[in-house]
């Protein structure tokens, strides 16, 4: 292991990011631009070669090879390149250089005609990314444009292999952010963008004066290079979004900040509505398209039906409910925009099934997370993690296999323990943490955070992957993941699953055209999720796969001029190890 590990600072100190690892391309995340790298004439010389693997290990050779088995038409055709790694370690910049290498090789075709869609199509692929990174990227503590949500995009290849249309799956975007930021992190990029980019003129419709504080824009003193407001305009305009639909989007954005300004306070007499900033309170609606009353009523009154005549009662919510749920109708808000864009992006980008006969996907979905405090969404996180480890450990094993016989080599059953466990803990049936979370929503219980550890603990107590951290107060439950122990918090836990929103935000958002599901249409967050990602396995394994593992070096292997004061590397090293173990065992065979 350890010479594995010496094997990759020794290439990385002579600038050499990339290794081949069985079935698999080892990236290392060089932190500076290294020139030529990621070149056209680099792309050229990888798309002309002879044999491409003979060349050096580089992500343009997995894409090269990965092109080629579409053109060799042997079955699978469709073809997968997932791109994993923790937070920071690159695979955002991977999958960007993978389109672009895309973009740049199917494109070369004859016919005018043929060549003006073909370039239309890749400058809107490429176009999505700054828009998608705009609206769904973050500064966090260990990535300044960290992805806060998954992304599976197929690049569709008509039958002479040139790109014809694609289309992007996203998954689980983290729409808390909006409302909550962690200390020294920030909310998503757009928000930084509008502020700092707006014109003269633009701050005055979109009431964003120069110098304003927002409560939900926090460290905003920082620039950074994910802050200009032009890319990501003139990416919006080239996908189809013209300038004043742009300007409707600002203005909610804007006045989703104001809506963060209103702070509630406690009114002295207690049958009334919680108070607040008539200032703030006007800013807010106006740029919402709200009126300010039914916005006001919703936020601060709860409508109560009881007794056998079903009586409507009205009754004040405290302060902490009234802030809930403004951050609720911030996150409905956003999740709906987020939507719309990806909707929007799709149409822009997609053509008839009839315009293609195979497609190459480009995985890149956050990496394995542990935090000091984890809760449903790293849970949903490290579950699409373990179900891609599972997806990995089988094809590599596989492909092992294959190697070996077709050498004529003895081998014998490498003792690997799957991850198969740990997914019948999250989700398997009939009981697992997915169904018993599930079924706290269904009977609508009250959260009881240690009630519901007792729960899990007697249904779930058979497996090994379980266990608890009996020292600390907040009611907890460990999972032993492939990559390592992830305690997580049952605090909110279970409301975080059913996500509601008070039907009084409901009537408001619906008769404002903003479509969302009623209350008995209401799917839990895991189920949603589970879905999702067992629909993407599905086309994961109708392909065949490739893998690029990203790695974020130790801190002491490079200087990172973008971030101030990185530091750690305790899970770089285990998320490393977790991969190398694997080839390590298929080299010692
Ligand atoms: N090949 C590369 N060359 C130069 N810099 C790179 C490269 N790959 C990554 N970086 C740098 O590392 C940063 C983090 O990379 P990236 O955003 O791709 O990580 P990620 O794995 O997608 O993280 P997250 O899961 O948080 O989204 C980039 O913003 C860039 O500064």
């Amino acid at each position: 292991m350890t010479t594995v590990l010496k094997c990759l600072q020794a290439r990385y100190t002579v600038n050499l990011f990339y290794t081949n690892a069985g079935c698999s391309l080892v990236a290392l995340n060089p932190f500076q631009p290294i020139s030529c790298l990621y070149s056209p004439e680099l792309m050229r010389e990888y798309h002309v070669a002879v044999r491409p693997q003979d060349l050096k290990p580089h992500i343009f050779a997995v894409a090269e090879q990965t092109y080629r088995n579409v053109q060799s038409q042997i079955d699978p055709i469709n073809q997968s390149i997932i791109v994993s790694g923790e937070s920071g370690a690159g695979k955002t910049w991977t999958s960007r250089c993978l389109m672009k290498f895309y973009a740049s090789v199917a494109a070369s075709v004859t016919s005018p005609k043929d060549n003006e869609t073909v370039e239309r199509i890749e400058k809107r692929v490429l176009d999505s990314n700054p828009v998608m990174e705009a609206f769904g990227n973050a500064c966090t503590l260990r990535n300044n444009n960290s992805s806060r949500f998954g992304k599976y995009i197929q690049l569709q290849l008509d039958r002479f292999h040139h790109l014809s249309s694609a289309s992007i799956q996203t998954f689980l975007l983290e729409k808390t952010r909006v409302a909550y930021q962690a200390p020294s992190e920030r909310n998503f990029h757009i928000f930084y963008q509008i502020t700092k980019g707006a014109t003269a003129e633009e701050r005055l419709e979109w009431n964003l004066p120069e110098g304003a504080d927002y409560c939900w824009l926090p460290n905003s003193e920082r620039n950074l290079d994910e802050d200009c407001f032009e890319v990501t305009r003139d990416a919006m305009f080239h996908l189809g979004i013209d300038r004043s639909t742009q300007n409707n989007i600002f203005k909610v954005l804007s006045g989703l900040l104001h809506l963060g300004n209103i702070q509630f306070s406690n009114p002295l007499d207690e049958s009334q509505p919680c108070e607040l900033d008539d200032k703030i309170k006007g800013e807010a609606t106006n740029l919402l398209k709200i009126p300010v009353e039914e916005l006001l009523d919703s936020l601060r009154i709860r409508t109560i039906t009881a007794g056998k005549q079903q009586q409507v009662f009205k009754k004040p919510c405290s302060r902490a409910e009234c802030e809930t749920r403004r951050d609720c109708l911030a996150k409905v808000i956003y999740a709906k925009l987020f939507e719309w864009l990806v909707l929007v992006i799709n149409e822009s980008i997609y053509a008839d099934k009839s315009a293609w006969t195979s497609f190459l996907g480009l995985l890149d979905v956050y990496g394995f997370e542990a935090f000091p405090e984890n809760n449903l969404e790293q849970l949903c996180i490290n579950y699409a993690n373990e179900k891609l480890q599972q997806h990995f450990v089988a094809h590599y094993l596989k492909a092992q296999q294959e190697e070996y016989a077709a050498e004529g080599l003895q081998w014998s059953f490498i003792n690997y323990q799957d991850n198969q466990n740990c997914l019948d803990l999250i989700e398997g049936n009939p009981l697992s943490i997915f169904s018993l979370l599930n079924e706290e929503c269904r009977l609508n219980r009250s959260s009881n955070p240690d009630l519901f550890q007792t729960r899990i603990e007697k249904a779930l107590s058979d497996n090994q992957c379980l266990s608890r951290d009996k020292f600390s107060k907040k009611p907890n439950f460990i999972i032993s993941h492939y990559a390592g122990k992830v305690c997580y918090q049952l605090e909110a836990m279970v409301e975080k699953n059913k996500d509601p929103i008070p039907p009084e935000l409901i009537l408001v958002l619906n008769q404002n055209n903003v479509r969302t599901q009623n209350r008995a249409a209401v799917v839990t967050v895991v189920s949603k999720f589970k879905g999702s990602l067992e629909n993407l396995m599905q086309i994961l394994n109708s392909t065949k796969p490739h893998y690029i593992r990203c790695i974020k070096p130790n801190a002491d292997w490079y200087v990172d001029t973008t971030r101030e004061g990185t530091s750690g590397f305790s899970l770089r090293i285990s998320t490393a190890l977790s991969l190398l173990w694997l080839l390590y065992n298929a080299v010692t065979q």
